[in-house]
């Protein structure tokens, strides 16, 4: 018997449109069912945020709408222009080898886990997060973060949908400034899922069995941030659309910018007692999407980080993490937000001659 494999599509959850949308601006999360409703239930809350005129209503209503409605229409015929994607992909994986001690077997990654110089545990109580370093012998190489910005950072005049704000439109999820989304660069296929596949699914088999940990982690959004002075400067306290999320950073050089966490978003008082951890060029933080989190203001220079949104569709198929329901499901291009559809029955093509 012969069997068809269906290509998996991944879904959306219709709440997109209407919860948990970020207002950066007012460094706000809202709920959005209309004009009236945002008015009733955060009016006190915008006004005494700056939002005073009718013509600032008007603003954050037109780019919360916009947001929303541009999203499965990002620049995906854009890619980065051939001869910098070797580079660009060599730069950011030479070092990830190490990590599994060059094959990345899970056996040297435990290893490391469990007490090498390698891996060290964040201080975050009872919330294993762990910093990693992305060079050989647990050095933490500025140079090659620096190398690595390279490359990226001719994205903005590359990308004539930068230019026109699409790409943070269509990801928009706290950031004004959200410099590139890798998959528009194509990078998901050679770069972003293999690092998922090959290392951050061992990694967090064992971190995280409890929340979509391991092979459970399906697929990803990743994509680089940056905050510099007269741009954005802070991120609003929020939690991420992902059962995990890996935050490197990767420069440039900076003062401030901290991130700090509380406790999982469902818990009462989460965000009591916070703790900030700092951001270390060259390390890597992984922590739990659900956990509330935001990084403190910029000091000084320019702060760049890769972020990437690790998702369990088994996790999320029964509870949409932003509007914790059942997930209304939408088509989606690519891996969406990490939704599936019930998995396609297998075909039996000898039945069907
Ligand atoms: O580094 C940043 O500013 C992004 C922090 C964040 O939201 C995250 O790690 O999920
Ligand atoms: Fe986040």
């Amino acid at each position: 018997m012969a069997t068809a494999a269906a290509p998996r599509r991944f879904c959306r959850c219709a709440c997109f449109c209407t919860e948990n949308l970020y207002v950066a601006r007012y460094r706000l999360h809202v709920r959005f069912r209309g004009e009236e409703q945002l008015r009733r239930d955060y009016g006190p809350i915008l006004h005494s945020r700056g939002c005073v005129s009718p013509k600032d209503f008007q603003q954050l209503l037109g780019e919360q709408v916009e947001l929303r409605s541009h999203r499965g229409h990002p620049a995906s015929s854009l890619r980065l222009p051939l001869p910098l994607v070797p580079g660009l992909l060599l730069l950011f994986y030479h070092p990830l080898p190490h990590l599994g001690g060059g094959n990345g077997k899970l056996p040297s990654l435990s290893r490391r886990c469990s007490g090498g110089s390698s891996w060290r545990r964040s201080r975050l109580p009872g919330k294993p997060s762990f910093q990693a370093p992305t060079t050989p012998r647990g050095r933490t190489s500025t140079t090659h973060c620096r190398m690595k910005l390279w490359p990226l950072s001719f994205w903005p005049q590359l990308s004539t949908a930068h230019r026109r704000g699409q790409t943070s439109k269509a990801f928009s999820s706290g950031w004004r400034q959200c410099l590139v989304l890798l998959h528009e660069l194509g990078l998901d296929e050679p770069l972003v899922t293999p690092l998922r596949e090959r290392f951050l699914q061992p990694l967090t088999a064992l971190l995280y069995p409890d929340c979509g940990g391991g092979s459970w982690l399906d697929s990803h959004r990743a994509f680089v941030v940056k905050y510099a002075p007269g741009q954005d400067r802070e991120l609003g306290c929020h939690y991420d659309n992902a059962e995990l999320t890996l935050n490197v950073a990767l420069g440039k050089t900076f003062t401030g910018g901290a991130l700090y966490f509380g406790n999982l978003f469902q818990a009462p008082s989460a965000l009591a007692r916070p703790l900030d951890v700092e951001h270390v060029v060259g390390q890597g933080i992984l922590h739990r999407g659900g956990q509330l989190h935001g990084a403190r203001p910029l000091g000084t220079g320019e702060r760049w980080n890769l972020v990437i949104w690790l998702r369990a569709s088994a996790v999320r198929n029964r509870l949409c993490p932003m509007c914790c329901r059942k997930p209304e499901l939408v088509d989606d291009d690519g891996f969406g937000d990490g939704f599936t559809r019930e998995e396609p029955a297998t075909v039996d093509v000898c039945a069907l001659t």
